[in-house]
């Protein structure tokens, strides 16, 4: 796990570093320098000139430092360091004294009134200005300039991360005076605003460079917030042994599917039965029998006594497992009939969909579904669940909530989909691409999670781990059909690859 740190508790962690590892602190901006000039050198030559917007923090220090070791490399470099208040950090005052050092180096101190220079397309700007250290919106001669800058066509990288962004909360900021970067590079761990849909016009394409930090501060430095990498999914898996049979896997039953809906359904038992469970019976109402039967023979069917749609909670004593909601429909009969399976049942379930819409409109079932079940919503079936939000970060924190409250796992589905566990915790799978928002795709999400409980996984580790397994069929898909052309069937036919992937 990568752990996402509040910005302000960067600050410990580099002072345990500097003090332990030990690292001077001006050398440790020089790794930071270091760090980002490897990855700006491949993405822009030396044809471009490159314009450095300084502050007067370390962020300021990373940028005169960045500044020095691409001149060093011949690139053409002009400098702006801002001075308003005639403070620099001592980091900061050490890198201007070694970019002076350079020979006929264009380099201006602003202390007060600043002609900006004219910006082309062919510019590009490094953005230097304020980091994690930002504890104000932007204001004044600040805000200006942001929006000038903003307002060029000039390409713009912004170091660790845009200036005027707070790496978490950003509900009360002015979101005028914030830095729109084409490109961040940031040091260690995404901030926790980078994965928020809002942000991604002022963040841009994000990548993290690693520095060196002291292994025992990151370890004892608290959050809540995780990043899941392929590793810690890896881990997850047990193989499977020689001597093992069907019902060694589980037997999941999956609740799903209406008259003109059945595809969902579909979709979603052929995602479980490729999550290595041993067993699927979908329950359907009868017009789904021939269709199941004939498009996923691997999976049993038991018919509801309604034509159309669910109406009789099934008898879920021989079942591992339950999943409920692709494709169910909001029928009142359905209604009644998730309020008597949510009675019957007592191990954590997976809702989706419309499970999850009949219970907004039936909020009683909320307090009958067992704890520690999973609830995959999308932001709108989120908002129904629990009001609404004006922004992702407001329900990101709503969801955390949510979850703590009714102690259970929420499924957060976003381009980047937040998992909150009922003690407070969220994990961020950052796989996945637009080719999965496409009919279906939830429903075959379903299906995998289900898939994974049915096995005997933790319900927070099936949730994690088939949120990064679906992330990771989507981009292999999107390899193989391209984003645009990839449906969520595709997504079913890569989930054996995404295991071999991963495991
Ligand atoms: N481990 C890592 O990740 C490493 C991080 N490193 C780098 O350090 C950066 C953090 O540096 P930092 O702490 O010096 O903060 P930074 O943002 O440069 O400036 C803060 C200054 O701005 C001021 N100020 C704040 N808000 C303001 C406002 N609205 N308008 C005007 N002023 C405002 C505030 O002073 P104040 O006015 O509040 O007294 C303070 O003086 C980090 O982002 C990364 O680039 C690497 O070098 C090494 C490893
Ligand atoms: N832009 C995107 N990037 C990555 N994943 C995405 C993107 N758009 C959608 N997804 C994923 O696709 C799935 C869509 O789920 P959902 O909206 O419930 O679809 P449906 O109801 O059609 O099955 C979610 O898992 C979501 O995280
Ligand atoms: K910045």
């Amino acid at each position: 796990m990568i752990k996402i740190f509040a910005t302000e508790k960067v600050k410990d962690i580099d002072k345990y570093t500097i003090l332990n590892m030990p690292i001077a602190p001006i050398d440790l901006v020089e790794e930071a320098v270091t760090a980002f000039v490897n990855e700006f050198r491949n993405h822009y030559s030396k044809m471009h000139r490159i314009v450095v917007f300084a502050g007067q923090g370390n962020n300021g220090a990373d940028a005169l430092g960045i500044a020095r070791q691409l001149l060093d490399e011949s690139y053409k470099v002009i400098v702006y360091l801002f001075n308003p208040t005639g403070y620099l950090s001592p980091e900061c005052a050490e890198n201007k004294r070694r970019l002076l050092n350079i020979d006929q180096v264009e380099f201006t101190e602003i202390r007060d009134n600043f002609i900006p220079p004219y910006l082309s397309s062919r510019d590009v700007v490094i953005d230097g200005l304020f980091g994690s250290g930002l504890n104000r919106p932007l204001s004044g001669g600040f805000a200006g300039l942001v929006k000038y800058i903003n307002s060029t066509p000039a390409e713009i990288v912004s170091i660790d991360i845009p200036s005027g962004l707070f790496g978490e909360d950003n509900r009360e900021n002015d979101k005028d005076c914030i830095i729109r970067a084409n490109k961040t590079f940031t040091f260690n761990f995404p901030k926790l605003s980078f994965l928020m849909p809002e942000n991604e016009v002022y963040v841009g394409e994000w990548k993290v460079l690693n520095i060196n930090m002291h292994p025992q501060a990151v370890a004892d430095t608290p959050t809540n917030y995780y990043l899941v990498t392929e590793e810690d999914i890896a881990c997850v898996f047990q193989p499977r042994k020689r001597f093992t049979h069907k019902g060694t896997y589980g037997h999941a039953l999956l609740v799903a599917g209406s008259r003109g809906k059945l595809g969902a359904a579909q979709l979603s038992a052929g995602a479980c039965l490729r999550s290595g469970v041993g067993m699927l019976t979908v329950h359907l109402p009868k017009c789904g029998e021939l269709m199941m039967q004939t498009a996923l023979p691997e999976a049993m069917v038991d018919l509801d006594a309604h034509t159309d749609f669910f109406t009789v909670a099934p008898d879920i004593t021989p079942y591992t497992t339950l999943g409920v909601g692709p494709g169910l429909g909001q029928q009142i009969e359905t209604a009644v009939a998730l309020d008597e399976l949510m009675s019957a049942v007592i191990k954590p379930v997976v809702l989706d969909a419309d499970a999850l819409n009949l219970i907004a409109s039936n909020k009683d079932i909320l307090n009958k579904i067992p704890t520690r079940s999973i609830l995959t919503p999308h932001p709108k079936e989120f908002d129904r669940l629990a009001g609404a939000s004006n922004s992702a970060y407001e329900r990101l924190q709503k969801a955390r909530e949510f979850a703590k409250e009714h102690r259970l796992c929420v499924v957060l589905k976003d381009a980047y989909t937040a998992i909150c566990t009922s003690e407070g915790n969220v994990y961020y799978s950052v796989c996945g691409n637009p080719g999965m928002a496409t009919a279906g795709s939830g429903d075959v999400l379903t299906g995998i999670i289900l898939g994974l409980l049915a096995q005997g996984y933790e319900p927070e580790t099936a949730a994690v781990a088939g949120v990064f397994l679906h992330g990771t069929a989507g981009d292999l898909a999107a390899a193989q059909w391209s984003e645009r052309g990839m449906i969520a069937g595709d997504l079913i036919d890569s989930l054996g690859k995404a295991f071999k992937q991963v495991i």
